[in-house]
């Protein structure tokens, strides 16, 4: 079952100079009990499409529907009971505690007066347990860290008990363990407790690796939407890069830098070793070719478990060694004192 579906929706402002519109004619339909990740370059929409989910925003056109309802009719409170959403902009109370921030999740559920049951204290309890953040319960959240700051959010979420919880960029400002933390727990509430996730990322490797399904939004197209595998298998990702300097390396699954090349030289050899002597040679511009037997030239990779390299010129090693530091500087040498002819005009047919 699908726990969010949009349909023929098109998002933007209602501003003092009339309309903007942001997004037009996306489908898409979000699975029940999944982590989706909304990817999308700066500015295309993805906020505002998150805003539109939940309510913020009306849409233009077309409709959003959430657990089967039409969000444009829902009320605040009715919302609440469906979707929790975690801002990373949004302030919240100065001066509250883990615990009083947490317990603000249950306000969908407590009465006029916003006083607390003995279950609401019990769930409040159990979302901080589930989020990894009970041990922090009595601090105040302004002295919490990025990321325990964005755990607090996520049992307060947690706390809301709704089926959708929807975050915008939670891993943002993260450092590396820190963002594939949050990715692990965010994972951990959709197998676990059923919980189905909305969120908007840049991580586009972790995204690649963590998330169920890929929703992309891209300027002026429709929203593309699948598995990461699947998508990676229809070339997708091509599309919404081509010409931002990066591009979708299928053999690796991760993104890369495309570099502008200014020179190419022959490797002979594979493995690990090749691998990162290909990476220090394109920061430089330097693209690598096979080696075909008539290059002046070339580097030798030795040896697959501890690779050594030798660079050759005209059958004498210049240099033999294990540092991919001191191989890169000394083809950068060689190059400069080479005939420019020599390893110029890079050839896209040689390219391995
Ligand atoms: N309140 C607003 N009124 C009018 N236009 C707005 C408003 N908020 C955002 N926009 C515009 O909507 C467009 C999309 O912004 P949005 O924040 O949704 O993009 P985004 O994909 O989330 O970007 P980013 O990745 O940088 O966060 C931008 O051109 C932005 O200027």
């Amino acid at each position: 079952m699908d726990i969010c579906q949009l349909s023929h929706l098109t998002t933007g402002y209602r501003t003092g100079q009339g309309v903007k519109t942001i997004s037009q004619g996306l489908d898409a339909t979000l699975p029940s009990g999944q982590m989706t990740c909304l990817l999308g370059a700066n500015g295309t929409g993805k906020s505002t499409l998150l805003r539109t989910i939940c309510g913020f925003l009306k849409p233009l056109c077309g409709h959003v529907s959430v657990a089967g309802r039409e969000v444009a009719g829902l009320s605040a409170r009715e919302m609440s009971r469906l979707v929790a959403v975690v801002l990373t902009d949004r302030v919240e109370i100065p001066n509250a505690t883990v615990t009083e921030l947490v317990q603000l999740g249950r306000s969908p559920y407590t009465g006029f007066m916003g006083r607390l049951g003995s279950d609401d204290v019990a769930i409040a309890c159990r979302a901080m347990q589930q989020a990894g953040i009970w041990h922090k319960r009595h601090q105040t959240v302004t002295s919490l860290s990025d990321g325990e700051r964005q755990k607090a959010l996520i049992a307060k979420a947690l706390a809301q008990e709704t089926p959708l919880i929807v975050l915008d960029e939670p891993t943002a400002f993260l450092d590396l363990p820190a963002r594939v933390e949050i990715m692990q727990l965010l994972r951990s509430l959709c197998s676990d407790k059923g919980v189905s996730i909305l969120m908007t990322t840049h991580d586009l490797d972790l995204a690649l690796q963590m998330a169920d399904r890929l929703w992309l939004l891209q300027p002026d197209r429709p929203l593309v939407t699948g598995s990461p595998e699947d998508l990676m298998l229809q070339d997708a990702f091509a599309a919404m890069f081509a010409q931002s300097g990066i591009e979708f390396d299928i053999r690796t699954g991760l993104f890369q830098i495309q570099h502008p090349y200014r020179h190419h030289i022959a490797v002979k050899g594979h493995g690990f070793g090749y691998v990162l002597l290909r990476r220090a040679l394109a920061r430089l511009g330097i693209r690598t070719v096979g080696y075909g037997g008539g290059q002046a030239l070339w580097i030798d990779i030795r040896g697959i478990d501890v690779p050594e390299f030798a660079v050759m010129y005209d059958a004498h090693p210049l240099l033999v060694s294990p540092s991919v530091e001191r191989v890169v500087s000394q083809v950068v040498d060689a190059m400069a004192s080479m005939p420019m002819a020599k390893h110029m005009n890079v050839s896209n047919d040689a390219i391995i």
